[in-house]
């Protein structure tokens, strides 16, 4: 991994049947086969209308760093099938051991907007090597794509105020804790209290003080004076201990002692009670006092919908710092990203004619069948924004030339759900191809960006989604589709497989 945070090699970071199929094609010699695997997701999460890729980093961290180490290798040699012998054979270990992975992979970057059915991720070469990778890549591109959506969600909702991530204590765990900052970050918090989080990752740090300081003076006024004496430049109160509109009084009086030494009062934070009706009367005791520069920083549960709430209700609120709900994805804790089969290269064994031979999973329902093909995803848009989405198939050009440009024929793209629900974009429709090479028979060719182009990117996609795309109750569904001939080759392998 990039981050180093842990000291040990991550390639087992898989489930064991990942090893025990990559036994099973080492063994019937087909772990070199050449195949494809596509990375995606069915559902948006929190009954939203989009998903922020993320994780895309650290899954080149992860690819760039895989060999496994003698430790590694020593670990597997110990495993016993339910006879008491050795699971593998000497010889796959050794195979192990010299393994370098040749990949080429493909993702739409970290920061895009993306939708349900889309390849985040495409995975090309031997078979054995793609399914070692599919758990982690899951691993890592779920959760981040969903807390990346979460913090999103709420910097739609905070709009220009400053949103802080404070989730590190109810994280789930240390990874938890510290994948989740990163995400945060990306999707729209301006800064977390998570310090190796911001030495890691270049995030900018931030945060105010807890009840024990209070707590361990005498009275509150001595405890807001002595915390401003010894920090002067970083003054934000925690006002509610005892009793929160006398202690936004306290960080006044403390306030005025600092004026009187060439230094502000940053700021007070509310952290509980009814932090509409507080903050508007601390914002009421502040002005009066003329601390108007005063902002108010508010935490206590917060989530996108009990930030709108408050601002709907005239909160005074400048400042929201989000925990628990934000890293911990409260209302749906996981992403379910999926990583599945969608071609193997014919070499011989299909009389087609086709270089591949399209695989695909069926499925009693529509949604979960998968889709075959050489997967990029086609992204139409005007001066307005973004149009739609059209999923087509790489490796066969039906008509278009080698770019995919489909010359004087119209595209026309087709919902999966719904066959009879038909999109069509003019030949010369402005779009952009969203998976990128990012790494080239195992060697990593993307150039990639810093942390703070990948946030600059959220806010930037964001704005191109039409705000029914956006809204979070019963948000409009963004268009996605198949282009027509790859719609055709999934329905003709459904038909076959049927058939079969
Ligand atoms: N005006 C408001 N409108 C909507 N939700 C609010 C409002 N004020 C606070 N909340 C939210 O209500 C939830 C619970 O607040 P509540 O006042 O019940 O407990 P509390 O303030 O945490 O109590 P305690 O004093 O024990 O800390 C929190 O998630 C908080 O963010
Ligand atoms: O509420 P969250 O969104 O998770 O934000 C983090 C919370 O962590 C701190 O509380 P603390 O651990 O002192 O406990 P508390 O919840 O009792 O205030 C802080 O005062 C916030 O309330
Ligand atoms: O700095 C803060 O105010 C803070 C940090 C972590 C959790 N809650 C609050």
């Amino acid at each position: 991994m990039t981050n180093k945070l842990y000291d040990t090699s991550l390639s087992l970071l898989t489930d064991l049947y990942q090893v025990t199929m990559a036994y099973g094609y080492w063994k019937s010699g087909t772990s070199e086969k050449e195949a494809v695997f596509n990375l995606y997701f069915r559902k948006n999460p929190f009954a939203g209308g989009f998903t922020v890729a993320c994780g895309l980093t650290n899954v080149i961290g992860y690819i760039d760093n895989f060999g496994l180490s003698k430790k590694d290798l020593r670990y597997l040699e110990t495993l016993t099938g339910s006879d008491g012998q050795p699971m593998f054979e000497a010889a796959f270990i050794e195979y192990l051991a010299n393994l370098k992975l040749t990949l080429d992979v493909e993702a739409i970057p970290e920061g895009t907007v993306v939708f349900p059915n889309e390849p985040l991720v495409r995975v090309k070469g031997p078979i054995l090597q793609c399914q070692l990778l599919e758990t982690p890549l899951l691993n890592l591109i779920n959760f981040e794509s969903l807390i990346a959506t979460k913090a999103a969600r709420l910097r739609l909702v905070a709009g220009n105020d400053t949103l802080l991530e404070f989730g590190l204590r109810r994280a789930q765990g240390v990874d938890g804790g510290m994948t989740a900052s990163r995400a945060a970050y990306i999707g729209g918090c301006d800064a977390t209290s998570n310090v190796l989080a911001g030495k890691l990752y270049d995030i900018p740090i931030r945060g105010t003080h807890a009840h024990s300081w209070v707590m361990s003076f005498e009275n509150e006024q001595t405890a807001f004076n002595t915390y401003a004496d010894v920090l002067p430049n970083n003054v934000t109160l925690l006002v509610d201990t005892y009793d929160t509109l006398q202690g936004v009084r306290h960080a006044i009086e403390t306030g005025k002692r600092l004026r009187e030494q060439g230094h502000k009062l940053s700021g007070i934070r509310l952290d509980s009670g009814d932090l509409a009706y507080l903050s508007i009367e601390a914002r009421k005791l502040l002005d009066e006092a003329g601390f108007d520069d005063t902002s108010i920083v508010a935490s206590n549960d917060l989530d996108e919908t009990i930030i709108n709430s408050l601002k709907q209700q005239g909160a005074k609120i400048d400042v929201w710092g989000v925990g628990t709900k934000l890293v911990t994805a409260y209302d749906q804790p996981a992403l379910g990203g999926v990583y599945k089969l969608a071609a193997l290269r014919n070499d011989g064994g299909n009389t087609s004619g086709l270089a591949w031979d399209y695989k695909m999973k069926l499925s009693e329902q529509a949604v979960k069948t998968s889709t075959p093909g050489i997967q990029q995803v086609r992204r139409f848009r005007d001066e307005r924004g973004f149009l739609a989405d059209m999923i087509y198939d790489q490796s066969q050009t039906h008509g278009a030339d080698e770019n995919h440009n489909y010359g004087s024929i119209d595209v026309t793209m087709i919902d999966p759900l719904d066959f009879t629900k038909r999109r069509r974009f003019a030949a010369d429709q402005d779009y952009e191809d969203l998976l990128v090479p990012v790494f080239r028979n195992g060697e990593c060719v993307y150039d990639k960006p810093n942390i703070h182009d990948i946030r600059a990117r959220v806010h930037t996609q964001l704005a191109q989604l039409h705000p029914g795309v956006k809204r979070f109750v019963n948000p409009h569904s963004y268009p996605v589709g198949l282009e027509r001939s790859l719609h055709e080759l999934k329905t003709e392998l459904i038909l076959k497989l049927r058939e079969g």
